[in-house]
């Protein structure tokens, strides 16, 4: 048996949610700039769970679905106060949490195509009241409840901060959730395919998928491309940091991919919210420090940035903390979790490969007291 390291190449799924084709990314047959300049956020969701974009009153409908299940129950909120909150991973939370929220939902273990998507509106909803009351209470503050007037987009900032965002703030974070919504057949999407061709559970597919996520060559790599650059600091340190990096041969959060060649189509748009947004903040350092540092690896590693590496400068001028970076991607990236879920029921069987083994060759057991 040949093995492919990595499963590159391996066309694993057929979908007709997302397709990378020469470096184009579309949504169900939508460019990914044509979106990502003109969709909200819940238009791209309807359209990666339904394969078609909503008419106006189907739209206005699954926005009051949303805006009505985005409260959690108050047990989910008291067990934040469980734990030492200022310790952990949000990450690692938000993985405890969902799996939790399957505990009060009693469609949790119904699978019927109305239970199901019962649970999708449930998770795509509170997605973002437990990454912002998680944040909260971790700050000392009281969780704000959510405004049924407002975007979901606004909604989160506005249960983050307390503030109503400016327009501006909105549509760029809008358009950071609609980039993020899906991609094909990433780790975390995968992840959430294998667990639910088992037949298991909605939650338990979207838990496994956060797992996925968390990791630095997934998308925590967010969070890394803003510790690299709190690391370096100032523009000046830019140069001596990244070549002390590169010439010891390690990774440059944020850059490669494993299917883009020539570039992440994401990016760019990512780049033009970095430079409007930190001069709007008053840091456009940051955005100086990270053109500075893509030019570098552009030059000298012939590798683009892909999703991860533009979105840090915006989330940071955002006012978003750090060690949210990537639940903020999974607040949008749980739309294409359960579009692939959803997809993987409609036309199910086991996944379920084979590994080469390179093991020893067949051996006699021995008992423990004469090994
Ligand atoms: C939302 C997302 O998940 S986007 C990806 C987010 N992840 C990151 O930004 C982490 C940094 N990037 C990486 O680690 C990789 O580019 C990945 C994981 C994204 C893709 O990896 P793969 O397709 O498996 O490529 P692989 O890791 O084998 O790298 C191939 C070569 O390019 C080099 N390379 C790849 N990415 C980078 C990088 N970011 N910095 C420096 N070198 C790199 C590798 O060192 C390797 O070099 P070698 O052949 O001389 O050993
Ligand atoms: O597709 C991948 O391998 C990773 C990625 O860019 C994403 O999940 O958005």
């Amino acid at each position: 048996m040949a093995t492919t390291k990595g499963l590159e190449g391996v066309v694993a799924a057929e979908t007709k949610i997302s397709s990378i084709i020469d470096d184009t990314l579309t949504y169900v047959g939508y460019n990914i700039d044509d979106l990502a300049e003109n969709a909200s956020f819940e238009e791209v969701v309807y359209l990666l769970w339904h394969t078609r974009l909503p008419k106006a009153d189907e739209l206005a409908e699954m926005k009051q679905q949303l805006a009505d299940q985005m409260e959690v129950p108050q047990a989910v909120l008291d067990h934040f106060k469980t734990y030492d909150i200022k310790a952990v991973h949000p990450m690692a939370a938000l993985r405890t949490v969902v799996s939790l929220l399957a505990l009060y939902d009693e469609d949790a273990e119904v699978m019927s195509d109305e239970a199901n998507y019962r649970k999708a509106i449930k998770l795509q909803a509170r997605m973002a009241t437990v990454v912002t009351a998680f944040a909260r209470i971790r700050a000392g503050k009281e969780p704000i409840a959510p405004k049924k007037d407002l975007s979901y987009a606004a909604n989160f900032l506005y249960m983050l901060s307390g503030n109503i965002p400016e327009p501006i703030e909105e549509e760029a974070f809008n358009k950071a959730l609609v980039l993020h919504a899906d991609h094909e057949l990433n780790a975390s999407t995968f992840t959430a395919r294998v667990c639910v061709a088992t037949l298991s559970d909605m939650y338990s597919g979207v838990t496994a998928a956060i797992g996925a996520l968390k990791g630095p060559l997934h998308g925590g790599a967010n969070e890394q491309v803003m510790k690299m650059l709190s690391e370096i600091g100032s523009i000046d340190n830019v140069e001596s940091y990244i070549q002390n990096k590169l010439d010891n041969k390690e990774k440059i959060m944020g850059f490669g991919h494993r299917v883009y060649r020539q570039g992440d189509p994401r990016a760019k748009h990512l780049r033009d919210m970095s430079e409007k947004l930190t001069k709007l903040n008053g840091n456009p350092e940051l955005y100086e420090m990270s053109v500075k540092i893509h030019d570098m690896i552009v030059e000298q590693k012939h590798l683009p940035a892909n999703v991860d590496f533009f979105s840090a400068s915006v989330y940071d001028a955002l006012g978003i903390e750090h060690d949210l970076f990537t639940p903020v991607f999974a607040v949008s990236r749980v739309s294409g979790w359960v579009a692939h879920i959803l997809e993987q029921y409609a036309n199910n069987r086991l996944i379920r490969p084979r590994a080469e083994y390179v093991g020893p060759g067949m051996q006699t057991y021995v008992p423990v007291e004469e090994r």
